[in-house]
């Protein structure tokens, strides 16, 4: 039996759909929206965790830079202006986002290879020789499990896993259980790809330090969508990717956060000339930049920086206060729409339902989704999928509107109630 009932169905659509347009006239932020290349259509967009939204001021930043600094300054645009920018991007991140003071963030390379920079460089921080073993969960993205699994075999280590519920995350007392006296680096996301699990990163960061170890966060899925306090935390190292809630574009560069009290002396492993001291004297053998700097490996990706800075202007307007309670609403009103719509349709919420322990998206499981999603992309309906059998809502709380959020769920709702209704 169906259990969306076509007359109640009625009747509750019209009150959840007059509730969006509530939520939209209430929203203080609702006028960015108006900031994103094609938002004035009935697209719903609902991937802005795997991908965002561009900003329309993107397109005269890109053009401009074209124009007056590659085409006008050519190769004098480096000395000028783009050798300077990985830091300088990354002061304002850490600034605007992030909770970190200026000279511990920087822009470079992808998130799997700013990762496997920082755990190298973390287990290379470790000085106790009974320290051989990497902390790590089960549910963490894919790329953090094979780095860590690929570290531990090039450097002899041993792997511990802590077994993460995947509709939940990795607690503070899995992490205090996995610690010790063997540990060296613990690798954790802040919130995790698939449930969307928010970690308490101050309780288990001191939880990791309690035990002696040192801490790499992956904040892909939390840079522009939580309020993030890495300095206040203690947090040793984190990276995180610019394409999502930064709408830095497809393949943007990654950032990397290194703590103040690990930079002195720090030894990253990929040697290349743009992180040696004085760059451009070209000497004989490796001597690392000071600071975040020698972090940095070859040529900085400039292009690729360029779209994140407009992100991060307007959240230094907003504050990363006003993103996180509007992504809280928009995610509790997609709470609102499954337990009317889809809960009744045998669709599992694979997301915790405490606001505290979630991040900016919401995971929902069923066996027709796999199929479901071509049909929702082909409606201009744009979620994504991730196998075995979930579909992830997510939420930017810069550009999703709840009519937007209430049209793909109800288009969901539509394809799985069948034809015959
Ligand atoms: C948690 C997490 N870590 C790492 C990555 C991978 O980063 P990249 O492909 O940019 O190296 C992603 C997304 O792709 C992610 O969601
Ligand atoms: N990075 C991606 C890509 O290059 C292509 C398609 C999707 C992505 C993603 O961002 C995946 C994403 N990090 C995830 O959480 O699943």
């Amino acid at each position: 039996m169906n259990a969306i009932n076509a007359e109640t169905a009625g009747n509750t659509t019209d009150a959840l759909w007059q509730r969006a347009r509530d939520l939209d006239a209430a929203d203080p932020l609702a006028n960015y929206r108006e900031h994103f290349v094609g938002t004035d259509t009935d697209l719903s967009y609902l991937d802005g965790n795997s991908l965002g939204r561009p900003l329309k001021r993107t397109i005269t930043d890109i053009s401009t830079f074209i124009q007056d600094s590659w085409g006008g300054r050519l190769i004098r645009g480096w000395d000028e202006e783009w050798l300077e920018l990985p830091q300088a991007i990354g002061d304002q991140l850490g600034r605007a986002v992030l909770g970190a003071a200026p000279g511990q963030t920087i822009i470079a390379d992808s998130t799997t290879v700013v990762l496997y920079k920082l755990i190298r460089a973390a287990l290379a921080a470790v000085t106790d020789p009974a320290r051989t073993e990497i902390v790590l969960d089960t549910d963490n993205f894919p790329t953090d499990r094979y780095l860590v699994e690929g570290i531990a075999r090039e450097q002899g280590l041993t792997l511990r896993w802590i077994d993460a519920d995947p509709a939940a995350g990795v607690t503070v007392e899995q992490v205090r259980a996995a610690t010790g006296p063997a540990t060296g680096v613990v690798v954790l996301s802040q919130i995790a790809y698939r449930s969307g699990f928010l970690a308490d990163l101050p309780a288990v960061t001191a939880a990791i330090h309690d035990a002696g170890a040192l801490v790499v966060w992956d904040l892909c899925h939390s840079a522009g969508s939580v309020e993030i306090a890495l300095d206040d935390a203690d947090v040793d190292f984190a990276a995180g990717c610019t394409y999502k809630y930064l709408n830095g574009g497809p393949g943007s560069p990654a950032f990397a956060y290194v703590n103040d009290r690990h930079l002195a002396g720090l030894q990253q492993p990929i040697w290349g000339w743009m992180g040696r001291k004085d760059a451009f004297e070209m000497g004989p053998g490796y001597e690392a930049a000071p600071g975040i700097r020698g972090f940095l490996s070859g040529t900085p990706a400039i292009f690729g920086m360029l779209a994140m800075r407009g992100t991060l202007d307007l959240i230094e307007e907003v504050g990363m206060a006003a993103l996180r309670a509007k992504s809280r609403v928009l995610t509790a009103f997609a709470l609102e729409l499954y337990d009317a719509w889809l809960a009744p349709a045998g669709v599992q919420l694979s997301t915790p339902r405490d606001p505290e322990l979630r991040g900016s998206h919401v995971t929902i499981d069923h066996p027709a989704f796999r199929e479901m999603t071509a049909a929702l992309w082909d409606q201009d309906v744009i979620p994504d999928f991730r196998a075995p059998q979930g579909i992830r809502i997510g939420l930017s709380p810069l550009s999703t509107s709840f009519e937007e959020l209430y049209r793909g769920l109800a288009a969901i709702r539509e394809l799985l109630s069948g034809p015959e209704n």
